[in-house]
């Protein structure tokens, strides 16, 4: 700034005293006209050249710096002006001395100027320069005020102007110069500071930039140095996420020039460029070298997932304490729910109930059609007289199973053999129990659930309503009960005539004590159709001392959605109450029945069916489904006494017991035969009137003996005693006799003279003895044995069976003597042998 004050002063002074040396500035003027248009890389030129270079100082903007040359001038005028004074006159010069002075130099740069202009007036018209005096007189056109540096400007741009014109606008200049000194001191100092603080700025910024320069190297060094620091962290602290190299990666050093903070943009020139060129090269970076990262101790897994869990038969235990103290190990060898694997192998092992989504094992649209006027019931109800003359077996005498912990109550306990349900009463185990299935079926169905439940009605094609399995069973596992109403045989009939005169289908079955159960309100078991190739059968239990009925699962169990089907295996005992079977087994009899012996009659029927069938008529009388079909029907010939009821006895333990034992006695030819009838034999004994039944006792090989009975309204006690004594016919023979049977039978009975029926005074009405069972059978057992013991009574067992009573070693065995079946004879020892394990000496 001083240095270019005191070039421009040096400038225009000389232009001063003279005209000729007043050119100069104008020469200077229009040489900076070009000058005047700056480009901004020269103004960006001479800021950077300002301290450096004092020729560029000739490429100043022209504008700006004619505004600094006129200043200047005009501040060296007045230096001019001011110094001889001070210099000329004495310090002791008075103040009006001094006021002259200072008006006189006011006038002769007033003057001055004024002159300048004259002058310029004259050289731009041609004419010639006035002289000094007129020059000094021309003062009332000298403007008092000085010259303001926008004044020069009309002067460029209007080269040749008239006086009077110019002078008019120096006043417009003079009115304008007086707002712009308005401003000027407001405005001057600012942009003197704003100057002063861009060059200092500049200044600021370029050393700054030199000296960021000079450092550049070392700075960087020092940055890579504390990079590589960085670094070190970074690698350390990566060190422990994946594997480690020794040698550091290549791409760091290039990530470390990145990571470096970018230098500010400035504004270097090329000296710059230069000077950071001749610069010492950077000392050479120090090697970043990684610290060695430490390794942590990798932990091997030396053991896997299911360590501590020990393959285990035994189901999961929830309770921990109970496991620890029974293992007293470690939290490692803890037991709480065995880990997959193992619960798989226990899996396998053990098995477990298979339940498939019930919209997949039920296909079967929901909404099935349901039968109509079914009430149910899940309890055996009473009605009418039934309650009265029931009588609680009180006086029945219950041994406790010898079974343990250990084989539970299998096949071989003696409650089961003797289907006698289990309970605290008769058997000491609790749940090892496996005999209990009442209780079991009691605590599914209150469970509730289709899967509980187990099973459905459904509609079959051809056999009305049916009841199938929503789930698997497992073999004679238990399905449902049969229940429904317990009338006696009095109510049967009188419902028979007056209720179920029009009815197809009948729900009644024998029960117990020559009562009847009427199902038709009853439980779902009702619907559970017939088959000649059952999957499941119908038993009778006796569970707190009362029967119960219950349809199990057969032998082979029984599947998700199979029909569940039982042999109904009860005789018609009239031709007009036979129905066509529609089982569709491979073995089907053809008919709802008994397991016929007599091949002659099954062909016979069948013919005439198939006969009938192919009739147009019988077309179109076939029924449909679930109807009764008469026999008649499929018979030309009609004979068939009235209308029979229909009632299936389920077969137990205890009858075929009674049978063997009656049989024994039979053998014997005795009149104590009578001794060995059934209960609802001795009842119909006790009143001959009233006897119509007729006893088809069915023993399979099976180790449960079962029996049906069949009632007929219209047998009497002759029939029955005709069959008994019948020496043509074996006792397999008596289960199932023919229509010709049974016709010589009852000739046979009319021509025999019955016996009056003896009142028993052990006996009730019902002809069921009273007192301990147990030692009842035994009595008989003994009976039966004694009697064929003896050589006579075994000559009379011939008759039945002469080929077997001919051995006096085999007519020991009163099964054998009398021609029965192994599983009699199983039976009949079984008894005797239950009584001797009792301990009750006969
Ligand atoms: C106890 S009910 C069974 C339920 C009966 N299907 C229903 O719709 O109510 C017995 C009757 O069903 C019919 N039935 C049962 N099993 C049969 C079979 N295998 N073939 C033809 N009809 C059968 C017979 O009409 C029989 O009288």
């Amino acid at each position: 700034m001083s240095r270019r004050t005191s070039r421009l002063s040096t400038t225009a002074t000389p232009a001063l005293p003279d005209v000729s040396s007043h050119e100069t500035p104008e020469d200077t003027m229009s040489l900076d006209v070009p000058e005047q248009l700056l480009t901004p890389e020269n103004s960006r030129s001479e800021t950077s050249s300002n301290n450096e270079n004092a020729s560029t100082d000739e490429k100043l903007a022209g504008r700006r710096r004619s505004t600094r040359v006129v200043r200047a001038s005009l501040q060296a005028t007045e230096s001019l002006a001011n110094t001889p004074v001070k210099n000329d006159e004495p310090k002791t010069a008075s103040s009006q001395a001094y006021v002259d002075s200072l008006a006189k130099s006011k006038r002769s740069r007033s003057s001055l100027r004024h002159s300048i202009a004259v002058m310029e007036s004259s050289l731009r018209n041609g004419t010639a320069l006035p002289d000094a005096d007129t020059l000094a007189n021309d003062q009332s056109m000298v403007p008092e005020t000085p010259i303001s540096n926008s004044s020069q400007e009309p002067v460029l741009d209007e080269p040749n102007p008239p006086l009077q014109q110019r002078t008019l606008r120096q006043r417009v200049e003079k009115a304008r110069g007086k707002d712009d000194e308005k401003e000027t001191p407001k405005a001057t100092p600012k942009s003197a500071s704003r100057g002063s603080m861009r060059r200092s700025t500049r200044l600021s910024l370029v050393e700054k930039a030199s000296d960021f320069l000079e450092r550049s190297s070392s700075v960087l060094g020092k940055r890579q140095r504390g990079q590589g620091s960085d670094n070190k962290k970074e690698v350390s602290r990566r060190a422990s996420l994946r594997p480690r190299t020794l040698a550091p990666p290549k791409e760091e050093t290039p990530a470390v020039a990145a990571e470096a903070p970018q230098p500010k943009k400035r504004r270097v020139s090329e000296s710059d460029l230069s000077k950071l060129q001749k610069k010492e090269p950077s000392p050479p970076q120090e090697e970043i070298k990684p610290a060695t990262p430490k390794y942590k101790p990798k932990r091997w897994v030396t053991h896997g997932l299911y360590t501590g869990q020990e393959p285990s038969d035994s189901p999961p235990k929830q309770r921990q304490s109970k496991n620890s103290a029974k293992t007293g190990t470690g939290p490692l060898n803890r037991r709480i729910l065995p880990m997959p694997m193992f619960a798989g192998s226990r899996l396998v092992k053990n098995g477990r109930d298979y339940r498939l989504p019930f919209d997949i094992f039920s296909p079967l649209p929901p909404g099935q059609p349901k039968p109509d006027e079914w009430r149910k019931t899940n309890k055996n109800v009473f009605v009418g007289d039934a309650a009265s003359e029931w009588r609680a077996n009180k006086n029945l005498e219950l041994s406790t199973c010898m079974c343990d912990e250990d084989t539970g109550c299998d096949e071989n306990c003696q409650n089961r053999y003797m289907f006698y349900e289990c309970d605290s009463g008769n058997c000491r185990l609790g749940p090892e129990c496996g005999n209990r299935n009442f209780s079991e079926l009691k605590h599914r169905t209150k469970a509730g659930g289709k899967y509980n439940i187990g099973v459905e009605v459904i509609k079959t094609s051809d056999r009305g309503y049916g009841v199938r399995s929503n789930r698997s069973f497992e073999p004679n596992q238990i399905i449902v009960e049969y229940t429904g109403e317990i009338i006696t045989q009095f109510e049967c009939e009188r419902r028979m005539r007056a209720v179920y005169k029009n009815n197809e289908c009948y729900y009644l079955m024998y029960f117990d004590q020559n009562m009847i159960i009427d199902a038709t309100r009853g439980s779902i078991a009702r619907f559970v159709n017939h088959s000649c190739e059952p999957n499941c059968r119908m038993e009778k239990w006796t569970v707190a001392g009362k029967p119960r009925m219950a349809l199990f699962a057969g032998d082979r169990g029984v599947m998700t959605g199979q029909e569940l089907s039982y042999d109904y295996n009860f005789d018609p005992y009239s031709n007009k109450n036979v129905q066509e079977c529609r089982c569709g087994a491979d073995n089907c009899r053809g008919i709802l029945g008994p397991r016929p012996k007599d091949k002659d009659q099954r062909p016979k029927v069948v013919d005439e069916k198939t006969k009938n069938a192919a009739t147009p008529k019988n077309a179109k009388n076939a029924k449909t489904a679930g109807t009764k079909r008469k026999l008649s029907e499929m018979t030309e010939t009609s004979s068939a006494p009235p209308k029979k009821r229909k009632l299936l006895k389920p077969k137990s333990i205890k009858s075929g017991i009674k049978k063997v034992i009656k049989k024994a006695t039979t053998a014997r030819g005795k009149a104590t035969t009578k001794k060995s009838v059934t209960a609802s034999k001795a009842t119909k004994s006790a009143s001959p009137a009233k006897k119509k039944s007729v006893k088809l006792p069915t023993v399979k090989p099976a180790s449960r003996v079962k029996a049906t009975v069949k009632t007929s309204q219209k047998k009497t006690e002759k029939t029955e005693k005709a069959i008994l004594k019948s020496p043509a016919k074996s006792i397999s023979q008596l289960k199932r006799p023919s229509a010709a049977t049974k016709k010589k039978i009852l000739a046979l009975a009319d021509g025999s003279t019955p016996q009056p029926a003896k009142a028993k005074p052990k006996k009730d009405k019902t002809g069921i003895k009273r007192g301990p069972y147990k030692k009842t059978l035994l009595k008989r057992a003994l009976a039966a044995q004694n009697s064929a013991k003896s050589p006579a009574k075994a000559n009379t067992a011939t008759v039945k069976s002469p080929a077997k009573a001919k051995s006096p070693a085999k007519a020991k065995s009163p099964a054998k003597a009398k021609g029965l079946g192994s599983s009699v004879k199983k039976a009949a020892k079984k008894v005797i042998r239950t009584v001797k394990g009792a301990k009750r000496p006969a």
